[in-house]
């Protein structure tokens, strides 16, 4: 398990806390993929539609052998598994699982693109990230996360 990714969770229905532990618990049961990190449990004000309940989100930093694209497909299936509807894209979900960033590769796919596209812009990934890896960069650029952090103005939507 040769491959370093980061992913960031969130969910804002029901037992919001209940299903970001069993989205983690489904990633280490994973043959391939072993939960090095998870960061504590943010409650964050939703951004994107604004209109929806407010979301638990952490950062979660994962050991694995699979590829990037297999990581995907393995998320997607966590999120089926705990019974993600997907009613519209930016709506309100049981549990979404993001992958912010695999090794130090920039993958831009139609359905695959990492670094998250929209992780530089979002307190809510970030906060929970650099919790767990201070450290952590964007591929190939000489810019800090925390420094992207910085200046992000609302960060107070995430507590
Ligand atoms: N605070 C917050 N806002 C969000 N908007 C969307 S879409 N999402 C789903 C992840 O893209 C979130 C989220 O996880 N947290």
């Amino acid at each position: 398990m040769n491959n370093i990714a980061f992913l960031s969770l969130g969910s804002n229905i029901g037992d919001r806390e209940k299903w970001l532990k069993e989205a983690v618990r489904e990633l280490d049961q994973t043959d391939g993929i072993k939960v090095e990190k998870v960061s504590s449990i943010y409650e964050t004000d939703p951004v994107g539609y604004t209109d929806q309940d407010p979301f638990l989100n952490i950062a979660v930093k994962i050991k694995t052998s699979l590829s990037a694209r297999e990581l995907l497909t393995r998320c997607l299936y966590v999120e089926q598994r705990l019974g993600r509807v997907r009613e519209f894209r930016w709506g309100p979900r049981k549990i979404d699982l993001d992958i912010l960033l695999y090794n130090n590769e920039n993958i831009r796919m139609e359905d695959l693109q990492i670094p998250h596209p929209r992780m530089t812009e979002r307190a809510f990934v970030l906060v929970p990230l650099l919790e767990i890896d201070g450290k952590v960069r964007l591929p190939h650029q000489n810019v800090s996360l925390v420094e992207v952090l910085s200046e992000i103005p609302d960060k107070e939507g995430v507590r």
